[in-house]
């Protein structure tokens, strides 16, 4: 399911202007939103799940318009969500968790219900603990439960805002594992500020900053954007890089600190070029490029 969204602005009251004039095209599969707390991310996932009205601007999910009443149902219908913020009861089961979603989600047949809960808990390795209160479950364990719940009634579209906050190594991994197989058959949009996150799951993604889209494209074409631009130095412990300089890494090594820098330009004369990272390239657009010359292939 291909989603378009263009010129979409939306203002708080009060006046915070949280998306402004925000261009972007999910073409299907895994999709990674990339940026720092407060760019609007949860603002645009909200948006998209039909919870927060736009100020101005269009939304298309598949064939539906997101900008009036009844495309907002219908979108809402095609919809898998997994909120920051999840609310789950904690004295129930998951298996009475997902059985309650379910009936929410207007699954009526008893017989449907289960068949469709047992093979949700199954799909996220829970069904040996399905009967345990949620209250006793880890955090990971948790968002295994939220994955599973914005997959009732199997949604060709699921948005997963920050699902690997908080989680320990192991779970985020197993964790990306489970978005990655779902993102084989449907539209996954996964916004993080974790660049780990996107790296391992998906090859299209947008950054955006200060509610804009700065780029959007590949993993290789934002790798692509700070390539030469990266760089490798050592100096005397003590001694530190120029102050305007963007710092990534200082790995202290005996007498000496060995820095890693984004830069236009050669930091230093002895300074080595080095292949870039998507931190990188993630860095680069935060710290050293303009808005309007990023998204690649037109303009923001
Ligand atoms: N209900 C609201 N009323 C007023 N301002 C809001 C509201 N919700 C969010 N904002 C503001 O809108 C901007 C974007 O916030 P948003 O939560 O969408 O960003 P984010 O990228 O999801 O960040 P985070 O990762 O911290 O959730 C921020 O400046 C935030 O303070």
């Amino acid at each position: 399911m291909r989603i378009e969204i263009s010129a979409l602005h939306k203002e708080y009251r009060g006046g915070v202007k949280a998306l402004q004039n925000l261009h972007l095209t999910i073409p299907g599969g895994m999709f990674g939103l990339l940026g720092p707390n407060g760019a609007g991310k949860t603002t645009l996932m909200r948006t998209l799940a039909g919870i927060l009205r736009p100020t101005s601007g269009s939304i298309r999910v598949g064939p539906y318009d997101g900008t009036t009443e009844r495309g907002r149902d219908e979108i809402k219908g095609t919809l898998g969500y997994l909120p920051q913020d999840l609310g789950m009861y904690p004295d129930l089961s998951a298996r009475e968790f997902l059985d309650y979603v379910a009936i929410l989600k207007g699954v009526p047949d008893r017989q449907a219900r289960r068949q469709q809960v047992e093979e949700l808990l199954e799909m996220v390795a829970l069904s040996n603990v399905a009967n345990r209160k949620l209250k006793t479950y880890s955090g990971g364990m948790k968002r295994r439960v939220g994955i599973a719940q914005a997959l009732v009634n199997n949604p060709e579209f699921i948005i997963v805002d920050e699902p690997t906050a908080g989680l320990d190594p192991e779970e985020r991994i197993r964790f990306r594992n489970l978005l990655s197989d779902l993102g084989g058959q449907r539209t996954v949009l996964l916004s993080t500020h974790i660049v780990e996150d996107i790296a391992q799951t998906c090859q299209n993604l947008a950054v955006m900053r200060a509610g804009r889209v700065v780029f959007q494209g590949t993993l290789s074409q934002l790798l692509q954007q700070a390539q030469g631009r990266v760089w490798q130095m050592s100096l005397p412990t003590g001694e530190r890089p120029d102050k305007a300089l963007t710092v990534v890494s200082a790995l202290h090594n005996g007498p000496l600190v060995l820095y890693r820098i984004v830069s236009e330009e050669a930091p230093a004369p002895n300074a080595l070029a080095v292949e870039p990272s998507l931190e990188d390239g993630y860095i680069w657009l935060m710290r050293e490029q303009r808005p309007d010359d990023l998204v690649a292939g037109r303009p923001a």
